[in-house]
């Protein structure tokens, strides 16, 4: 298939919200180390789901300042399948990320070439808000509005509607978006209890379910556990696992031990480039370039 023509994107939009604060060495202990992956390694088994594609980006290109941080990359995004980006520090895994849901435009000196699509139609014909809505975004640090449980998950029912409907026409929903989340059994008995006391893995559980609420079709996850202990980040992974049924998930990690756990495909990058992309097995046990055997076996970091 011929790639359609490359088009420039203005840049130029001033961010319009804050941007997310860097993890802090808080109370919490470190998650699973991001040591390599060897065949001893362990992976949970399973269920096959069917695979859709939900996105697809086709060369893209993303720069800085016109300085290259994702150089011509193509990869598609399925339902059913976790989709982890991994490498080494300032590969662009992030920038990718961001451009999936047009963030990458907040940044002033950032312009894109490529394509991406979702469901087939190109992104940039999309309204920006009903984009962001169809794919989701949860960041390192759990950031919760400081308001009540109930009024997290509720906010994104309530930007959604043109009428502003009452909490006991929310409350299916609130709950089903917590239940989807697994966070409804430890909060259903006080729903105003305020999110900022809730613990670590809560509040990242919370915001997951935030995401969840508006029923996107994409759900981007930018290091979901590296603010949150080992027994918190294993909650989060198996909830990952069983949400790309429902949703493609697309997962930013530096712990390849979490990549393996939870991906179904990985692709590797390197200074921009898409050095690979396959099956997590083969991509950890059997990569076809040097580069990416160097980094799955702990060569380089
Ligand atoms: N807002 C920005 N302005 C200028 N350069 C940026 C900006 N954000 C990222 N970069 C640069 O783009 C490149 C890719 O960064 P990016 O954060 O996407 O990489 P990464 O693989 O996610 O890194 P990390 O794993 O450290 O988060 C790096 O060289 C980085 O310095």
């Amino acid at each position: 298939m011929t790639p359609p023509p490359v088009r420039r994107i203005a840049a130029d939009r001033r961010a319009t919200i804050a941007p997310q604060p860097l993890p802090t060495n808080g109370s919490h202990a470190q998650a699973p180390p991001a040591g390599p992956v060897t065949r001893g390694s362990s992976r949970p088994e399973r269920q096959r789901v069917p695979a859709i594609e939900r996105m697809r980006t086709e060369q893209l290109v993303l720069a800085y300042g016109g300085k290259p941080a994702v150089k011509g990359v193509s990869l598609p995004v399925r339902q059913g399948e976790v989709l982890a980006l991994i490498g080494p520090s300032g590969c662009g895994k992030t920038t990718l990320l961001r451009s999936l849901n047009r963030l990458t435009e907040l940044t002033p000196t950032a312009t894109r070439d490529g394509k991406i699509f979702l469901d087939g139609q190109d992104i940039d014909e999309l309204e920006v808000t009903q984009l962001r809505r169809r794919i989701s975004m949860v960041f390192q640090q759990p950031n919760p509005f400081p308001m009540s449980v109930f009024d997290n998950v509720a906010y994104a029912l309530r930007e959604q509607g043109k009428k502003r409907p009452g909490k006991r026409e929310l409350m299916p929903h609130v709950e089903e978006a917590l239940r989807r989340a697994g966070l409804w059994d430890e909060v259903s008995a006080d729903l105003s209890h305020p999110a900022l006391r809730l613990s670590g893995g809560q509040q990242q559980r919370l915001c997951i379910a935030r995401a969840l609420a508006a029923r996107p079709e994409v759900l981007l996850l930018d290091e979901p556990c590296s603010a949150l202990d080992p027994k918190s980040t294993e909650i989060i992974e198996d909830l990952i696992v069983r949400l790309r049924e429902e949703v493609a998930v697309v997962i930013v990690t530096h712990n390849l031990q979490q990549a393996y756990r939870v991906a179904d495909h990985v692709a590797f990058m390197y200074l921009g480039d898409l050095v690979e992309y396959g099956p997590t097995e083969q991509v950890f046990h059997a990569p076809t370039q040097h580069r990416t055997r160097e980094y799955v076996g702990g060569a380089f970091g």
